[in-house]
């Protein structure tokens, strides 16, 4: 598994001419380390002086965003994996026979299961992304002063992970059978980042003032 490689072995997969992982798997562990340095921000707040004076509604909201932190992390880190799965499953469907109308029509079918696989991981990554942005701009607005300039590295991964996921459902969804699908995945995303690309913003200016 890719998870278990050492950060050397994953990055060399990567850059080797193997077909996978590609840029799936990468913005699947962008988006669990942009997650991973709001946590960070979190755990560098809960519990310090500053964060004992706020009042207890805001002590709550920091306690659920760890939470959510934490939830996302456990599942954007499979991703990793499972979008690499998902475009070796698209290769092999290429590298099909298709000598005859069977082998032809199996090649065809494999083809767009594993192309919907490979719509689906980057969806999921997507949405689960989407998730990340208020827990971000709350430790942005609320975490440790000296961890600042974290939060707005961690809110930067989460929207490239965003645009990244968008750009492989797109490269992806040209290729699949039912174009009604198609288009709708392609259009949760693009509203996924006019959604959020505001919330990364203000992320960002907030940081960049208290810097
Ligand atoms: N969910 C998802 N994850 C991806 O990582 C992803 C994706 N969708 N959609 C498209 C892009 C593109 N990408 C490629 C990786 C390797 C080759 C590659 O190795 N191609 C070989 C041919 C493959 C072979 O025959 O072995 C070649 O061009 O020589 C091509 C394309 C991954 N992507």
């Amino acid at each position: 598994m890719l998870v278990n490689e050492t950060l050397e072995e994953y990055v060399k997969d990567v850059s080797s001419s193997k077909p996978a992982p590609g840029g799936g798997s990468v913005s699947a562990l962008v988006a669990s380390l942009g997650v991973a340095l709001s946590s960070m921000v979190y755990n560098l707040t809960i519990g310090r002086k500053f964060y004992e004076e706020y009042d207890s509604d805001i002590k709550d909201e920091i306690e659920s965003g760890l939470k959510i932190c934490e939830r996302l992390i456990s599942e954007l880190m499979p991703l990793v994996d499972e979008d690499k799965n998902a475009y070796d499953d698209v290769i092999k469907a290429i590298k099909m026979p298709k000598n005859n109308d069977e082998e032809k029509a199996l090649r065809s079918q494999k083809l767009d299961e594993a192309y919907l696989k490979a719509i689906n991981v980057p969806l999921k990554l997507a949405r689960l992304l989407s998730e990340g942005f208020a827990p971000t701009l709350l430790i942005a607005q609320y975490g440790n002063p000296n961890a600042i300039s974290d939060a707005a590295v961690g809110a930067l991964l989460l929207f490239a992970g965003l645009q990244s996921a968008a750009i492989n459902v797109r490269v992806n969804a040209k290729f699949l059978k039912d174009k009604s699908l198609a288009d709708s995945a392609i259009e949760e995303c693009e509203n996924l980042i006019k959604r959020y690309e505001p919330v990364k913003d203000e992320i960002l200016s907030i940081s960049i003032k208290n810097l």
